[in-house]
């Protein structure tokens, strides 16, 4: 079985004393920033002037421009939006990476499809948590983590296994479990898993779970519930306990038809599907898209945002969501942006 590092045989040492800049205060920033100044460790933010930048100081961080952070920082870590890391990295990173620092992403794409190549004498890996940045902070806050992947892509000091794992430990991702890989696995595996099941996949599902009730009359609040609000509590039983305890909650009738009419809809056809995804994934094909994309001002991007923002389960969803505040309670509990 594959090695699982967990609290305890993680030294934190390699990383005290270092000072860590954390460029972006986003999703996984805030959370990066927050948890890691709350294990102890020296923390400045690096974010242009804006939101962002306001967000983090109102809590209590050390924030700087993107070029002083990383030019006092002895860890970089970047979590900017992938399409925006290369300009800044040339532009204000850069300079400063002088030998023996440390450059980190929390995702491979980059480093994996050559638009960031850093210097030979720096250490480069990644420390990539298995979760949205804003349950990485709110799991810490609980007591909890969630798992991330840590990777080594060049070991310039002979340190850099050793400040990953003091990374992932830092962000509490030690205490659900860190695993070893490569940037080529994490960027291939995380695109393929967000495309194909998590995001993807899933939103794909439940919308033409609501438009087949829907389209044959059934109550749209109805189709809401049936198909979307539920999803998160049979989820959540499959997190907790597998598909087997999900399995012995629901009805007997409910695990039948799971067993007979879940392989009639996600059949062969979509797993052949799911492997042309992954060969586009694997030859660079989606990310020359999506850099593309970005380089003539998001036009396809903008659209589906627009077509997704006004599709009926939003409108009804959102209703249905007033009606039921402790949705947002847990959330609420926890200080995030
Ligand atoms: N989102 C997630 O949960 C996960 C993300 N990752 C990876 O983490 C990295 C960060 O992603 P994510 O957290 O989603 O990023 P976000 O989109 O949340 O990052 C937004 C942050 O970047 C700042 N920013 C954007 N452009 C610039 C710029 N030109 N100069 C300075 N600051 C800028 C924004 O500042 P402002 O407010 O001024 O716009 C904001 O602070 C990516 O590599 C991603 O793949 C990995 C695992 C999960
Ligand atoms: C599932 C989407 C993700 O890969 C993540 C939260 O892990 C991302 O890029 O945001
Ligand atoms: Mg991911
Ligand atoms: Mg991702």
């Amino acid at each position: 079985m594959t090695k699982m590092y967990y609290q305890n045989e993680i030294n934190e040492a390699p990383l005290q004393g270092k000072k860590i800049a954390i460029i972006g205060y986003g999703s996984q920033g805030h959370a990066h920033a927050l948890n890691l100044k709350e294990s102890g460790y020296d923390v400045v933010v690096g974010v242009r002037p804006g939101k962002s930048f306001d967000q983090a100081k109102e809590d209590g961080l050390d924030v700087k421009s993107v070029a002083e952070a990383a030019q006092e920082a002895d860890i970089i870590q970047i979590l900017l939006p992938d399409e925006r890391q290369k300009q800044v990295y040339e532009a204000e990173i850069a300079p400063y990476l002088t030998t023996g620092k440390a450059l980190m992403f929390a995702h491979g794409f980059n480093i994996n499809y050559g638009q960031i190549v850093p210097p030979a004498d720096v250490d480069v890996f990644l420390v990539a948590p298995k979760s949205p940045g804003h349950l990485v902070r709110r799991t810490y806050v609980q007591g909890a983590g969630v798992p991330a992947l840590f990777a080594i892509y060049q070991d310039a000091t002979g340190q850099a296994r050793d400040l990953a794992l003091a990374y992932g430990k830092g962000i509490g991702s030690a205490r659900a479990g860190m695993l070893e890989t490569t940037f080529k696995e994490e960027t291939e595996t995380d695109l393929f898993g967000e495309q194909a099941v998590l995001c993807g996949g899933t939103t794909e599902l439940i919308k033409a779970g609501f438009e087949t009730l829907v389209e044959a009359g059934y109550q749209p609040e109805l189709a809401y519930f049936e198909t979307l609000h539920e999803l998160k509590l049979i989820v959540d039983l499959i997190y907790e306990g597998g598909m087997e305890t999900m399995r012995y909650s629901v009805s007997d009738t409910a695990e039948w038809g799971d067993y007979v009419t879940g392989p009639r809809l996600i059949d062969a056809s979509v797993k052949a599907r799911m492997k042309e995804v992954l060969a586009d994934i694997q030859d660079g094909t989606f990310a020359k898209d999506w850099i593309k994309e970005n380089e003539t001002g998001r036009p396809r991007y903008n659209e589906y945002k627009k077509a997704g923002a006004e599709h009926q389960i939003e409108q009804v969803g959102a209703k249905l969501r007033e009606m039921m505040p402790f949705i947002n309670e847990g959330k609420k509990k926890v200080v995030i942006k």
